[in-house]
């Protein structure tokens, strides 16, 4: 590292000290923490995602300032590579040790030695971009200064900011910029290409008059959903969809959007009886997942909850169907399918995906990892329960629809592979998106003549139910195979199994959150009673394994 960029990170730094006294980690999904304590770690990821760009030949990164469904008083960063995916796990340690080095001193020989490992020229030889982007929090102007503080601190970089956006959409932008060639990509190209592919499958709908499917009413998180989604709406000229919660008036995440009405299986506020019998779906607060629900008659806010393993199953059955039209056993090439879940998926969706004779693999809580094992397929498909997911397609498959599309004879091979195209320019091919994701689903719904019902029919969850606990510390806890199993502390995952063998259909596993200082408990069984009585014992044993009363 040269003098004139030594002093210039100094000077910087030194304006934005770190917490004192708080340890901060990348976790499952970027740092996240009350934003009032965020400035330094903002600060500092923002250096390192210019040393990204710098690293990848200067292509276009992303750095996004949110925290999701979390409560508006917190906020996050998180760093997207140039393919618009999850920053590359070996750079997570760097961003641990960066965003915790105590003092300006031990930050600039962090950089300096990690630069030289890495290769980074830090001369001011080569140019650096990074693309800002923030969901609706109060707190992310100031962050998204902070960040742009740390780019400007590196020689050379420069941070563009496109303002209040969904975290898929950044995402897409900087996939775009980088990997469709396209330079300039903004918003606007996002939802031209997502309103295109949708018209595109609607219109490729056989016999579209039957298909009426009624009225849709979204709950956007009181987020930056709401805006966006407006503007698909009028794009659309979509007159069957009801936007709220869309943050003009109520507070981020407060018991509206996809993670509460997911995890309490409760209508989000501003919903109620006069919407029973109706197709609701909800976003969460910066838009990347996506569950849909009907309200149980009389049912007290209770709702029959359709997630992200049922949102799975709708895609990867009109994917099979479309393929099954398009190939058979004598075609040369067999695209392969792959579908991935983890451990909170439902039992019941990995028997029917199985059923489907689909291939299911699973993998660690995180997208990052189920992004990574849906790359291995010609079509992978990846969702968490929570509904966070998409569709990824390989080069090599995309090619070959191409040629499909333009050479095949009979009209029902050719509309299949004009399908699957379309799919593959709507699903967002860098993260899951709640956007792109809901249009999809509504396609394929007016495609099959579906109701919510019917498609909720397709299988039968079991019961589950899911618990935090507060521990004295998380990181004790030790997984294993996908997070199923406890290795440490020794002892505890033999009284885990000891309690569920007594359920029948039962199954349970305990983690540590990436997101949230709690042990997380998952339980499943043929009765909701089982379910939450397993649950309950489970977390119990957490407790007495790790609560606070441990070593004190
Ligand atoms: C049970 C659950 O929903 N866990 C969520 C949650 O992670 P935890 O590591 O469980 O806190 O947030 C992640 C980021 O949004 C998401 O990927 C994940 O699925
Ligand atoms: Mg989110």
């Amino acid at each position: 590292m040269n003098e004139q960029q030594q002093s210039l990170l100094v000077q910087s730094a030194s304006r934005f000290p770190p917490p004192q006294g708080i340890k901060l980690s990348y976790g499952t999904a970027g740092f996240r923490a009350d934003a009032s304590i965020l400035q330094s770690t903002v600060f500092r990821i923002g250096i390192l995602a210019a040393l990204r760009s710098l690293k990848t030949g200067g292509a276009v990164i992303g750095l996004m300032i949110t925290a999701s469904h979390n409560k508006v008083s917190d906020n996050g960063v998180k760093v997207a590579d140039p393919a618009g995916e999850m920053l590359t796990q070996d750079w997570e340690p760097f961003a641990d040790s960066v965003a915790n080095a105590p003092d300006p001193e031990s930050l600039i020989q962090l950089i300096a030695d990690f630069a030289k490992k890495e290769d980074i020229p830090l001369n001011g030889s080569k140019g650096a971009t990074v693309l800002l982007g923030r969901d609706t929090r109060p707190s992310g102007e100031s962050l998204v200064e902070a960040a742009k503080q740390g780019i400007c601190s590196v020689i050379g970089a420069v941070g563009i900011d496109i303002g209040v956006v969904t975290t898929p959409q950044l995402h897409w932008i900087v996939r775009a910029r980088n990997k469709d060639s396209k330079p300039s990509a903004s918003e606007l190209d996002y939802f031209d290409q997502v309103s295109t592919s949708f018209r595109c499958l609607i219109d490729l709908i056989p016999n579209k008059s039957q298909h009426g499917i009624g009225k849709l009413i979204v709950d956007c998180a009181n987020g930056v959903g709401g805006e966006k989604l407006q503007v698909l709406k009028q794009k659309l000229n979509w007159s069957d969809v009801e936007i709220r919660n869309s943050g003009e008036q109520g507070v981020l995440n407060e018991q509206v959007g996809a993670d509460y009405v997911q995890k309490d299986k409760v209508a989000p506020q501003g919903f109620g009886p006069p919407d029973v019998g109706v197709r609701c779906a909800s976003l969460d607060g910066d838009a990347d997942r996506l569950v849909y629900f009907t309200i149980i008659p009389n049912g007290n806010n209770r709702i029959n909850l359709v997630d992200g393993d049922k949102i799975l199953s709708l895609f990867a059955l009109f994917i099979k169907d479309q393929l099954s039209i398009l190939t058979d056993y004598t075609n040369e090439y067999q695209p392969r399918v792959g579908v991935v879940q983890t451990a909170y998926a439902n039992g019941a969706s990995t028997k029917y995906l199985n059923q489907l004779g689909l291939h299911v693999i699973f993998t660690p809580t995180g997208v990052k990892y189920l992004h990574e094992k849906a790359h291995e397929f010609d079509i992978g498909i990846y969702f968490e329960a929570n509904g966070h997911g998409t569709i990824l397609f390989s080069n090599r498959f995309l090619r070959w629809l191409e040629d499909k599309k333009s050479t095949e004879k009979s009209l029902e091979k050719q509309n299949a592979a004009m399908r699957l195209w379309a799919v593959s320019k709507l699903i967002n091919q860098a993260v899951g998106d709640a956007l792109s994701g809901l249009l999809l689903v509504e396609a394929i719904l007016q495609h099959m003549g579906w109701s919510v019902e019917k498609w909720n029919e397709l299988y039968h969850d079991l019961p589950s139910r899911q618990l935090k606990v507060k521990v004295a510390d998380r990181t004790a806890v030790v997984t294993t195979n996908a997070e199923t199993i406890v290795e440490k502390p020794p002892g505890i995952q033999e009284a885990i199994t000891a309690l569920t063998v007594k359920y029948p259909q039962g199954r349970c596993f305990v983690r540590p959150s990436g997101t949230e200082d709690v042990v997380r408990v998952y339980a499943e069984a043929r009765t909701q009673e089982a379910a939450d009585e397993l649950a309950t014992s489970v977390a119990k044993l957490v407790d007495q394994f790790l609560g606070f009363h441990v070593g004190m």
